[in-house]
This record gives structure tokens, sequence and C-alpha cells, in this order.
């Protein structure tokens, strides 16, 4: 039974690309406060699912809630939940024409309807949050791939999210980069913020997850703890996906 604890709740949901069947009948919930870690092979249809949840895709079958509301094709309701949803990408997404400060107050602006002065009051205790708040007027090519990873955190921090999606948000960045983006979001999980993360850092899933669901080829194969998944896989599947990742 559906709790209030529930932020998120995926019902029986499918997702088709034409042939391609991105999700099958993908069911899960998510906590307020929790982390939720979703693992899995290439393809295996983690992105479509955290697409899904803030409506970038719209799923074919099944039912998405998000914070007691069901996503429909309703634009106002479709508006309400992406800003009430922050998604960070593998691919950070910053506009390269705008300061850093620039990028995370534009949304605030227009979303939330903050005045300037806020909008840079929130975005530079937000960037400071993530360590870089001296760099709030350079422009994102200035910035190392772990910076603008951790403006783009800023920039959805700004929104006062209640959820946070990270669709892989180290897999582009250079290995000593990828330990400053991975700090920021232990922090994140720390102070109880909402998450649901994509990702192949297993160390992070230890550390960080409440809930770890393994997925291939559109299923959620075994969900549990990660000791329950990284330590006692059920499945020939898990196990053998796990036999072929880098734990660090
Ligand atoms: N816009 C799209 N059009 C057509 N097929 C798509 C689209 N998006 C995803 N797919 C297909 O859906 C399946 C699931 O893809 P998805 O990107 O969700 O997997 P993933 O687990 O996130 O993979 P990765 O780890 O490589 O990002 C794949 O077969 C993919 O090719």
């Amino acid at each position: 039974m559906a709790s209030t604890d529930d932020i998120i709740i995926v019902k029986n949901v499918s997702k088709f690309f034409g042939k391609v069947q991105a999700l099958r009948n993908v069911s899960l919930t998510v906590k307020r406060g929790s982390v939720v870690v979703l693992i899995g092979p290439s393809g295996s249809g983690k992105s479509t699912l955290l697409r899904c949840m803030n409506h970038m895709e719209i799923e074919d079958e099944g039912e998405i809630w998000v914070d007691g509301q069901r996503l429909s094709r309703d634009e106002k309701i479709i508006n309400q939940v992406r800003a009430d949803i922050g998604m960070v990408f593998q691919h950070f997404n910053l506009y390269p024409h705008l300061t850093v400060l620039q990028n995370i107050t534009l949304a605030q602006r227009i979303v939330r309807k903050r005045s300037q002065e806020e909008a840079e009051t929130i975005a530079m205790e937000q960037l400071k949050r993530v360590g870089i708040a001296e760099k709030a007027h350079n422009y994102p090519a200035q910035l190392s791939g772990g910076q603008q990873q951790r403006v783009a955190i800023a920039r959805a921090l700004a929104m006062k999210p209640k959820i946070l999606l990270f669709d892989e948000p180290t897999s582009a960045l250079d290995p000593e980069m990828i330990k400053e983006v991975l700090d920021v979001m232990l922090d994140l999980a720390k102070a109880g913020i909402t998450m649901v993360v994509a990702t192949h850092e297993m160390g992070f899933a230890r550390a960080a997850a409440d809930e770890v669901h393994f997925m291939d080829e559109g299923c959620i194969v075994e969900s549990g703890t990660p000791e329950m998944v990284f330590d006692h896989p059920r499945f020939e599947r898990t196990r053998q996906f796990l036999s072929q990742i880098l734990f660090r």
C-alpha cells in the first residue's frame, strides 16, 4: 500500500521506442529523504526510467505518482513536476554563453519567479555548498568537468527541488574529477535530500544508497540494500554484471 512517505511511486510502467521496449513492467517506490541507486548494463533502461519520473519521457503503460500527484499529459502538472524535480545529466548542460551565476539564476527567475537579488543570494549559497563560490563569474568553458558538474548540481539545488535525479553524473568526467562530484553527492545524501541516481559507481552506491535496483533489459531484476545486492545477489544475471564491474 502507498504511504505518504513514498514521494515517487512507479507502478507497472512500460515504455517503447518503436519496436524497442526500454521498460518492462517496472515498479518501485522512493521514500522521502532516501537515496535510490539504479545500476545495470548500458541500455538496461536506467535513463528512460529517470526520464519518465520527471516526464521528459511519457510511459506507455502504468502509472507514475510524484508527491501524491499522478503524472499525466496535463501541461500544468508537467510543469509543476519538472519544477519540483531537479535533474543532473551526464553532460552538465550548462549554457556556454552565460556565467556560472547566470546559469544558476536563470531558471529560478523564470520558473520560481524570484527577484534577481534573491536568485543570486540562493545561487551563491548553493555554489558555496558545492565548494566553488569563487567561480561564480567564470564561464563554463573556464571550468574543469568536475567543476562544471558541481555547477549543474548547484543549479538543480537552487530550485529547492523535492527530489534530485542524477543520470550518470560522473560518466563524462576524467577519473581524477569523479571523486569531487561523488563527495558532493554523498554530502547531499547525508543531508537527507531525496535522490535517485543512475550510476556505474558502485563505491558510491554502497556508501550512499538506501536501496539499489539492478536493471537488465528494461526490467528491475533485483532490489535491496547495497549489502543484499552487492554481497548476496540472488540472481545469476546480477552476479554476472557485478563480476564485470570495477569497484572503487
Ligand atoms: N529516444 C530514444 N529512441 C529510441 N530508442 C531509445 C531512446 N532512448 C532510449 N532508447 C533505447 O531504450 C533502451 C534503454 O535505454 P536507456 O538509455 O534507458 O538505458 P541505460 O540503462 O540508461 O543505458 P546507459 O547506461 O548506456 O545510459 C536502449 O535499447 C536504448 O537504445
